[in-house]
């Protein structure tokens, strides 16, 4: 298509890397598969670590997104994503008190670690699964109040419905990773979901992931190489 170029002069494109994290469970397979395929996965095998990759164009821009789907273990060692992610969405069930607690460990691990390694990068906050409004355990009020206690963003969505709601916050992520590296300074306007924006879109849907983004704006001009990926080697079941 004309008029499409890479965003740096050299011809390669950004790579971002960002990290899922949470307790077993919340939906982290379902938002990974969500954003690369627009598909919903019912059943996945929870063992399994993975990372994948999507290319897009976004604003006459194209980037690669790499997505590792982590699972913790009690003897595992976190460093192997916290050294490689540019951002990490700590992800909680709104139906799930305990996931919640959970994102505050993992809040806390990966503040530790930036502190540690003098290192700093987005974090956003994600409270899954809230087309389940009736079994809703945590508020956005205490969403939004444990996201700033970490100064990171806050975004509740759900894997189960409109590819959109996660192709949103994917996209508010790697916005945040741009900002935080001096890619995108003064280029494009800050990212919002509006519930009139889904409306006009002709959604029928009332709720809409919700949006804060209020971040520092650190630069961090490393650039790391890409580490290899895999597609799809396993096996579960998808819906539409
Ligand atoms: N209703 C609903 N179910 C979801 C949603 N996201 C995931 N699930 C379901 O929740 C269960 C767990 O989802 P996974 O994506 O495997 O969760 P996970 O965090 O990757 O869990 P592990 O792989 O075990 O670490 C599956 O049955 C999913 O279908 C959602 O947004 N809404």
């Amino acid at each position: 298509m004309s008029g499409r170029k890479p965003f740096q002069k050299n011809g390669t494109i950004p790579e971002y890397n960002i990290a899922l994290v949470g307790q077993l469970g919340v939906g982290k397979s379902a938002l990974t598969v969500k954003y690369i395929t627009r598909r919903f996965i019912m059943e996945y095998d929870p063992d399994i670590e993975d990372t994948y990759t999507k290319h897009e164009w976004v604003d006459n821009m194209e980037f690669a997104v790499h997505v590792m789907d982590t699972c913790d273990k009690p003897d595992s060692d976190s460093t192997r994503y916290l050294r490689w992610a540019d951002a990490f969405m700590v992800v909680y069930s709104i139906t799930d008190r305990s996931s919640f607690e959970a994102a505050r460990r993992y809040l806390d691990l990966i503040s530790q670690y930036q502190k540690a390694s003098q290192r700093e990068v987005p974090v956003a906050l994600v409270g899954n699964k809230i087309e389940l409004e009736r079994y809703r355990q945590i508020s956005k009020a205490d969403g939004t109040g444990l996201a700033s206690e970490y100064d990171a963003s806050f975004f509740e969505t759900t894997a189960a419905e409109d590819y959109e709601f996660v192709e949103e916050i994917f996209h508010a992520v790697v916005h945040e990773i741009q900002r935080h590296r001096g890619e995108r300074q003064g280029i494009f306007q800050p990212l919002f979901i509006s519930e009139e924006r889904f409306q006009i879109a002709g959604r029928s849907r009332p709720k809409s992931p919700k949006i804060s983004l209020e971040k520092k704006d650190d630069k961090n001009p490393s650039k790391k190489n890409p580490t290899s990926f895999k597609l799809f080697n396993k096996s579960f079941k998808i819906f539409n």
